[in-house]
């Protein structure tokens, strides 16, 4: 059982936070020493006591220790699997990269800027706009600042009329004058009310915005927040798509990759946290070892597990996930129909099939030399399909788009269902919430902020400065 417990009496803080910042200062110059993995021995006389606990190891879980590294506060980050990244996670497949369901890494994120060193991931670069599947042939919409020649067919194409081509130019001057941050507290609608509010037509919204921010969003009802189109369109149009060479991984691992060693434990399954008035906590771990820290705990789990773990201490209301389903099929490189590194979606408002892209053709190292790797992304989990029927469906239907002699050839790798893909970001939302929960005990995730990459690291950083403002560790 879980519990999470705060001591009823009140004490007197202050008095006490001068103990620990005494000790805190101890702590630092030993903390290389204080804190342990499950293979290594430690030389500390206390391997399981700490300045901060730092429980998941995902985006944000790994921005809060990189703030607490460059201020040399020590920390353990406990993480329940096998590996940092959270739902950041490539796996190797026959020599193949498969990243755990569809996934972009927009360079314009803000705080990646900040935190990532973009030359080490050597990120492959998307063709900037898509390729809509509307019938039965495909239509490129093209954004017409990178790729200018490709723009007049984008001007005349069925998806969308001539006004709707002008109102995405408008609407893409009207979010860059905005900061992010009155994005994220301007007045919010869903994203489909916004898109109608604007004045886009029907076509326009079913043939392109609906696969493709329903990709983004998981969601192809666009009921997600205005807020969050909004910061999402921002981005895609200052930024480029792109894949780091070595798969999504390579982001979180690049952050872990600057902690100090032995900071992070893997395999480590919190089971309980007990933070007392001071901020002294014990975490407990399934296998039943304790640590301590004596400047409290972020908690970095995905939202659910959040509310597993906190029970009634967390307050609004929880909304059905978003869910996805990513499909991988290798193929001969003659069997890639196309060598472009464009996103394909889907607007003809028939099927099961939402986005779908060849991964080689962005990245190469994404398969063994000739080899190509096909992924297809479908929003929602198919929780009552087979996984045979829906390779069979899936298959039936890019057959309609590249031929039964092509995709029949490819040879299915693995499929993905993802039933936490992101929190559900529908209006009300509050994307800028603070990460106190209590005395001591702080909590981060997407599900705070953004749901997007940038979110989880804004949200990380933004719980451990307030553990040190708190604290009184740092100014602020
Ligand atoms: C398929 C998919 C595609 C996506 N595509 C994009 C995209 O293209 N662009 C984008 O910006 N965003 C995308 N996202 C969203 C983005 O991945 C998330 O917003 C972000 O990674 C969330 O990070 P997080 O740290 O908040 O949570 P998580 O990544 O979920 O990290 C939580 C961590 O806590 C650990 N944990 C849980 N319970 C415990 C416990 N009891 N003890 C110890 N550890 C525990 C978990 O193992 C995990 O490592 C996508 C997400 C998915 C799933």
């Amino acid at each position: 059982m879980i519990t999470l417990t705060f001591p009823t009496l009140s004490t007197t803080i202050s008095a006490s936070r001068h103990r620990r910042r005494r000790h805190l200062r101890r702590l630092i110059f030993t903390s290389r020493l204080s804190t342990t993995t499950p293979t290594s021995t430690s030389t500390s006389p206390n391997p399981n006591k700490t300045g901060v606990i730092i429980i998941g190891g995902g985006l944000s879980g790994l921005a809060a220790a990189t703030k607490l590294t460059s201020l040399n506060i020590p920390f353990l980050l406990l993480e329940s699997s096998d590996a940092v990244g959270g739902r950041v996670r490539t796996d190797v497949v026959d020599g193949f990269l498969l990243d755990r369901g569809f996934q972009i890494f927009i360079t314009a994120y803000p705080e990646a800027q900040k935190l990532l060193d973009y030359e080490s991931l050597q990120l492959q670069t998307f063709y900037s706009g898509a390729k809509v599947f509307y019938g039965n042939t495909f239509h490129t919409v093209a954004d017409p600042l990178r790729h200018f020649s490709d723009s007049l067919p984008t001007l005349v194409n069925p998806i969308g009329n001539f006004f709707d081509k002008l109102l995405v130019a408008i609407t893409r001057i009207k979010v860059l004058i905005k900061s992010d941050e009155e994005i994220f507290s301007s007045e919010e609608v869903s994203t489909i009310d916004l898109l109608r509010g604007i004045g886009f037509s029907e076509c326009m919204i079913d043939r392109f915005f609906r696969p493709f921010f329903g990709g983004i969003f998981f969601d192809r009802e666009l009921e997600t927040t205005s807020r969050l189109f909004e910061f999402v369109f921002k981005c895609l149009a200052v930024g480029t798509n792109t894949l780091p060479a070595n798969g999504i991984s390579a982001i979180p691992e690049q952050l872990a990759g600057k902690l100090p060693a032995g900071s992070v434990l893997l395999n480590s399954r919190v089971c309980s946290v007990n933070v007392g008035l001071d901020s002294v906590a014990n975490v407990e771990l399934e296998n039943g070892e304790v640590f301590r820290s004596e400047n409290g705990v972020i908690l970095a789990v995905e939202e659910p597990e959040a509310i597993r773990l906190l029970g009634r201490k967390m307050k609004g209301e929880f909304k059905e996930p978003r869910k996805t389903v990513c499909l991988y099929f290798s193929a001969e490189m003659y069997q890639i129909p196309f060598k472009d590194p464009v996103l394909y979606i889907n607007g003809s408002g028939k099927g099961i099939v939402n986005n779908m892209f060849f991964a080689t053709n962005v990245a190469p190292s994404y398969g063994p030399p000739g080899k190509g790797l096909v992924s297809v992304s479908l929003i929602g989990l198919f929780e009552d399909v087979s996984d045979e029927d829906l390779i069979a469906k899936v298959v039936k239907e890019l057959s309609d788009w590249f031929g039964g002699s092509v995709v029949g050839s490819w040879r299915h790798l693995r499929t993905y269902r993802i039933g936490f893909a992101q929190p559900n970001q529908s209006p009300p939302t509050d994307l800028m919430k603070d990460p106190r929960l209590g005395p001591g005990l702080y909590m981060c995730g997407d599900y705070l902020t953004s749901a997007t990459f940038d979110g989880a690291l804004v949200s990380g950083k933004r719980a451990a400065e307030a553990l040190l403002k708190d604290e009184a560790l740092i100014k602020v």
